[in-house]
């Protein structure tokens, strides 16, 4: 059987802190697998262990106990990272260096070919949308440009694996919803990718399955669809349900021996009333 794209194993990391040598348990116990070609999130409230977690898989920390690998590779080992892209937490660019000239360089980091570097830059940046910016400086670039930057960064290798950090993170509902476009596209394309974030609403359309930590253990995990779904309840929508024929469904259902639970208008997310009202075109 192939391995999974990643696999967390008993994981325990402890840091040292204060003079005395008190640890903090910031990841207790987590055992994880990520299966090729899915979109996996990582969930949970600040300071739960999830960047602890990602700096482990992609071996920048040692573990305390257990251990991680990425497509069978043990983690320590240089050659687990090869066909893998990173979208650290806050990520800092050299700002005096246009978006095209950034992404040159981390291309040429990550040995891609050099007669294929154009092309690749290119492309990248039109999936990020960044193309009418890219001989902008980064340092002039907005927040949700500098996200995009960082993906592009992450993906410019052409990864199998891309692990992104907070991808949304201070970024509006518009380049929150370019960036999740852009991972179902990358999905669409093969890649695995593991993402962490406490901003529930921003990931819940995009992962396929998600793990929830909460003080550095992994408290549920499971299909997103299979977690947020009420098995046991059903909804129909109706335009214009009339008050006087709620009498007539109850009596139907309960020959039926169901119960009508109660009627409801549904409502829109703040974020699409957002996106209708902004465009969902912008470049932010
Ligand atoms: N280098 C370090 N030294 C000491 N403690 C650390 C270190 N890195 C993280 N911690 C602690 O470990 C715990 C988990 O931190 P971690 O950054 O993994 O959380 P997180 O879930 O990613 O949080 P956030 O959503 O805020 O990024 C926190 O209590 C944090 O203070």
């Amino acid at each position: 059987m192939e391995a999974p794209a990643i696999r967390i194993h008993d994981l325990v990391k402890d840091f040292r802190i204060g003079l005395r040598g008190w640890k903090l348990r910031a990841v207790d116990d987590v055992s994880l697998d990520i299966h090729d070609n899915e979109v996996f999130g990582l969930l949970g409230p600040n300071g739960c262990g999830k960047s602890t977690t990602m700096k482990v898989v992609l071996g920048l920390l040692e573990p305390t106990s257990g251990g991680c690998e990425i497509y069978g590779v043990p983690s320590h080992q240089v050659k687990s990272r090869l066909n893998v892209g990173f979208l650290p937490e806050a990520p800092y660019f050299y700002r005096y260096l246009t978006g095209r000239e950034l992404l040159k360089f981390y291309a040429k980091v990550c040995s891609v070919e050099p007669g294929k570097i154009k092309q690749r830059i290119k492309d990248v940046l039109d999936m990020v949308g960044l193309t009418e910016a890219a001989d902008r400086r980064v340092g002039t670039y907005s927040k949700g440009m500098l996200q995009r930057i960082g993906i592009a960064q992450a993906i410019v290798h052409d990864p199998k694996l891309i692990i992104l950090d907070e991808p949304t993170a201070g970024v509006d509902p518009i380049g929150s919803a370019a960036i999740a476009d852009l991972i179902r596209e990358l999905k669409k394309q093969g890649k695995t990718i593991m993402l962490c974030s406490h901003l529930l609403a921003q990931v819940e359309g995009v992962c396929d399955r998600v793990a929830i930590m909460d003080r550095g253990k992994v408290v549920l995990e499971g299909e997103v669809d299979d977690l947020l779904s009420k098995h046991d309840q059903q909804s129909l929508l109706v335009n214009n349900f009339p008050e006087a024929a709620r009498a007539e469904v109850e009596a139907v259902l309960a020959r039926h021996g169901s119960k009508l639970v109660g009627v409801d208008t549904p409502r829109i997310s703040l974020d699409d009333l957002f996106l209708k009202h902004t465009g969902k075109g912008g470049k932010s």
